[in-house]
Order: C-alpha cells, then structure tokens, then sequence
C-alpha cells in the first residue's frame, strides 16, 4: 500500500484490521484536504474560501440506526431500550471484516486527533475516511495534536467511517443499510451507508458519554460554555437548535466551546477542537462570529449558491433545514486557546418552546433544576434528525438522552451533586416561540434572549422583583435590561389569554406524563419542581 503523509511510527492501518488500501493519507493539512475534496468531486470553493460538499440521502443523524455492541463489557451498564440498541459481537466483527475488505481499492485519508481538553481525560481517537471532506471535518472538530504528538501517536479508539458501504440488514443485524456501532470492548466505531458527518463526531461523544461518568467520575455534558473576564464560565444546556452555539459564541465572553463538554472536580473543559453551526438564515447582522468563520478552512454542508455566484445562500432550505457549518474554534476570535476553564457559576437550560408557554427568562430552584434538567424538554422543529416536518414536543433526558449510554439519573446525580456544592445558579432560557405557539406568534428575537442571558450573567437579575409561572412554578424576572417588560410573562403576549391557560396545562401535563419514568429516581424535592395544572383551565 502506498502512504503519504505524517505517520505514527507506533501503529498502523494493520492495527485495524485493515490489510489494504489503494493510498492512505495520513493527517494531511486543511489545504490539502481541500484540494483532494475538489478533485475527488467531493465539493467546491465558496467565496469566502469554504469548502462546500453535501452529505447525501442523510443530512442529520439517525439515530435509529445507531446501535451498541452488547457483550460482557456493556450489558449489565449500558442502559438499554429504545436509544441504545443492542447488536452482537459477531454482527460487529463481520461488518468490520466487509468494510476492511471493502477498502483495498480505496484511496483513505487517516487521521489522528484528540477528545478533551483536560490533559488527563483525553482520549486519542483515529479516523479512517474515504473521503477527504470527512476527515477535513474530524481536523476541524476534533483536538488537533502537535507535530511530535503525531508522530508519536498511539490511538485509543477508532472510527472507521464509509459512505459507500451499505449493510445488508438481513445478514449485518442492522435496520437499514445505513449504521452507527459503537464497539466499547475493542473500541471501534464503525459507521457506514451515511455521509452525515456528525456521526463521527456524535460517535465519539458518545464513547466519552460512558467512560468519563462511569469510569473517572466526570460529568459529560450536551452544553456549550463560555467565560467572562472574571473567570466565571457559564454553560448552556440544550437540544439541537436550542441555541447551544448560537449563544455561546458572545463577543464579550471567551468561547470554551459550544456542544460538548466535561465537568470533572477542578474544571468545565472541551471534548472537541470546533464548533458545528447550523446555517439555515444566517446573517453577519445577527450573528457576526459565526457569519466571519466561515472562510478558508471552515465546511458549509447541504447549502447552495445564490445564482450565478459563489457566494452561499443561507436561506436555501432546498437540501435540508440542517444546513451546517464545520469550523477550528479558532475561527472564533475570543476562543480560549486552551478550551479549558473553571466550574460553572451560571447553568442555562436552553429550550425552543414551540408551544410559547415557557417564559424567555426564567431562574430555577435547585428542586426545579433537577426536574428540568432529567426532562430535557424542547419542541422538535424541521432540523438535524431524519423525518421530522412539524414541531412535537420532545423529552430527551439531560438535553441528550440520544448520546446517553447510561441511565439519564447517573448524569442527574452527578449534575445534582455539583450544583449544590458549588451553589450554582440555574436558569431556564426559551429561545422558541412568543406571542402564540409555532405558526400564530414568532421565534423569540435574538437580541432579547441574547440581553436575558447578559444580565443574568452580570447579576443584574440579581435584585429584580420575581413573579411565579402559575403552573410552571418558575420565577420570572418582571423586568430585565434592553427587553421590553411585557415579553417577560408569555401569558401577556399572547391575544387568547384562554387559549394560553390551554396550551400551558396541555404542555404541563406532557411533562408529567414524560416523568412518570423517573418516578423512582425523584425524590419530594425534585417532584416538588413539577408544574402543577390549574384547575380552572
Ligand atoms: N432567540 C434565539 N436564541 C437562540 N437562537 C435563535 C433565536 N432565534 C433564532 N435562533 C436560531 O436558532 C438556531 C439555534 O441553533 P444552534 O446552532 O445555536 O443550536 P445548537 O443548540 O447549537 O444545536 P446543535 O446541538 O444541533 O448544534 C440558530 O439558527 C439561530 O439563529
Ligand atoms: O450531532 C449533530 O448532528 C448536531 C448536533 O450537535 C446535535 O444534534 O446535537
Ligand atoms: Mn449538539
């Protein structure tokens, strides 16, 4: 086999089970991945020098087809059922063995990289892609190791990633042709029949979702993080379209990171060297960092050109909702070099309530802050999972039950734990719907929820007058600086006052339904948080 470029001397595609490949190239460059990207036809230049490729039929995660290798290691662990699946070791080890064979006449390019920040918790992880665009994305989303580091490198978990390869679900043991495996025993992840690249890197975090809790006493995290000039980090938890990275990239606060994250005893730290921004409307108006990234070295996906021009159109939904932006968090000017920073001061559960009930600003009891944080609550909206058109509401435990190995409580007692030793404050954002639920009121305006999170960071909340949401129980700051009061209470901006009783006691009950699962785990505190429907509604 022919190889290029900088290779570990310590280890080899053999170590994988890979006999033979056409050419492997080895932790190429930005530059160079671009250019191979354009020549395999994988893409094109845009004119602020992005590479533009498609990921194909899947433009989000499918998490059906996401599946965990059940063996000695996982099964009395992992918590199983309807999003962590079991497949067995001898579908595993046959489909590893297709997709070796399946590469001895393929060009790939290997990678090597790290996951988190935190020296001591790092995981070194190799990529092998079949096409350049992919292992551009892992540069960009994963901790880029030194020169010697290279070298040197020794990888301790590995993704195998091709597109082209499809499994036969009547002999593979999978659902469709497409899969993610997580192997935790030989520490492989082989994905194939997708070109949706955030399986890799949502592949990872899942790996880092079960070894860091249960192994090393870190709490992993869905959340971005940033920090203010006086070290005080804030996280933001939230689904997909919340505002993870949208809010976390602030020009007055250091960005640690803006989707995955670990909280070990002494630090909040990234698991990841870049930021994945959704595209979809984008404008430097509204959010100048994001906007100003995307330049030679960062991926715009599923986009399309504004006519006659290279120049991207944002507003292009044609391929899908979930368009996307791959880029180094060193694209964000006020990025921390080291993505490593102090325990959280402020925790912000992010929603996009499409229903306009919850309030746009809202603080937490620590009873309330459990409860919240086991129920996970967003409206789904068009976006990064496969098949979903209309807002639903959607309970996904510790804003990520989907990259959750372990029972949701594991990560609750832990986020519990932490909060109340170190007095932490919680907060709940909806960055969803106002005025009326999806398609009767609107989104709420950025530069209020943007103004909401500000103040609650320089305790200008602090000293304000609080109402309590009368079914939700939350309190609500009556006023805020740069919003307008009457924003505040989502009751008041709502025509049908009625209809919004109607609406809050419908969602109020949507929660409690979801939490009944949890019955066991909540103590009176916690179910102290639960909103409670009123009668005359
Ligand atoms: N008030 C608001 N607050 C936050 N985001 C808003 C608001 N109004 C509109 N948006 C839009 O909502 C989207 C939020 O997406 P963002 O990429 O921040 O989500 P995320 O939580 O990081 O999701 P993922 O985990 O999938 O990466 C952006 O497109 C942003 O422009
Ligand atoms: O993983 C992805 O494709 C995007 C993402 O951050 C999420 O869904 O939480
Ligand atoms: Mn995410």
């Amino acid at each position: 086999m022919q190889e290029f470029g900088l290779k570990s001397s310590k280890s080899g595609l053999e170590d994988l089970g890979i006999k033979q490949v056409k050419e492997a190239h080895w932790n190429l460059s930005p530059a160079e991945l671009t250019e191979e990207a354009v020549k395999n036809g994988e893409g094109t230049i845009t004119d602020t020098g992005a590479l533009m490729a498609d990921t194909g039929e899947f433009t989000g995660r499918s998490p059906q087809d996401k599946f965990t290798v059940k063996d000695e290691k996982t099964q009395d662990t992992v918590w199983w059922g309807d999003i962590n699946f079991p497949i067995s070791s001898e579908n595993f080890d046959a489909l590893h063995q297709k997709m070796a064979a399946f590469l001895a006449d393929k060009k790939v390019y290997v990678r090597d990289m790290h996951a988190g920040a935190h020296s001591k918790y790092r995981l070194n992880v190799r990529v092998v892609n079949t096409q350049a665009w992919h292992n551009m994305f892992c540069y960009n989303m994963f901790l880029r190791p030194t020169e010697e580091e290279y070298k040197n490198f020794q990888p301790n978990f590995t993704i195998i990633n091709i597109p082209e390869f499809k499994a036969n679900p009547a002999e593979d043991g999978t659902r469709q042709e497409n899969f993610t495996i997580v192997n935790f025993t030989k520490r492989m992840i082989l994905i194939g029949g997708t070109g949706y690249a955030g399986e890799m890197k949502k592949g990872i975090f899942s790996v880092l979702n079960y070894t860091l809790p249960h192994e090393e006493g870190v709490l992993s995290m869905h959340c971005s993080a940033n920090v203010g000039e006086k070290g005080d980090t804030a996280v933001f938890f939230g689904l997909s379209g919340t505002g993870k990275t949208t809010l976390s990239a602030d020009p007055n606060r250091g960005l640690i990171g803006d989707d995955e994250h670990g909280w070990s005893d002494d630090k909040v730290f990234n698991f990841e060297g870049g930021c994945y921004a959704k595209v979809i409307d984008l404008t430097r108006e509204k959010e100048p960092q994001i906007y100003d990234a995307i330049r030679f070295g960062a991926i715009v996906e599923n986009t399309r050109f504004q006519e006659g021009s290279r120049s991207v159109n944002y507003e292009d939904a044609s391929v899908t909702q979930n368009t996307r932006t791959s880029y180094p968090i060193h694209h964000i000017d006020n990025a921390l070099p080291q993505s490593i920073a102090e325990p959280p001061k402020n925790i912000f559960f992010l929603t996009a309530d499409a229903f306009g009930v919850l309030p746009p600003v809202s603080k937490l009891t620590p009873g309330q802050a459990m409860y919240h944080f086991i129920s996970g609550y967003t409206a789904k909206v068009a976006g990064t999972e496969v098949g979903i058109k209309d807002p639903v509401p959607s309970f996904s435990a510790c804003f990520g039950a989907a990259f959750l190995p372990l029972h949701p409580t594991k990560y609750a007692e832990m986020l519990g734990k932490k909060m109340k030793e170190q007095n932490v404050n919680v907060w709940l954002i909806n960055t969803g719907w106002t005025g009326g639920p999806f398609g009767v009121g609107a989104r709420m305006k950025l530069p209020y929820t943007r103004a909401m999170i500000t103040a609650a960071l320089n305790g200008e909340l602090d000293n304000v007058d609080y109402v309590q949401h009368n079914i939700f129980g939350v309190s609500m700051p009556t006023t805020c600086p740069n919003v307008p009061d009457e924003v505040l209470s989502p009751r008041n901006t709502w025509k049908d006052k009625e209809a919004y009783d109607a609406k809050a006691n419908h969602l109020a009950s949507e929660f409690v339904k979801n939490f009944a699962q949890y019955a066991d785990f909540a103590n009176e505190e916690i179910m102290a948080g639960a909103p409670k429907a009123s009668a005359d509604a």
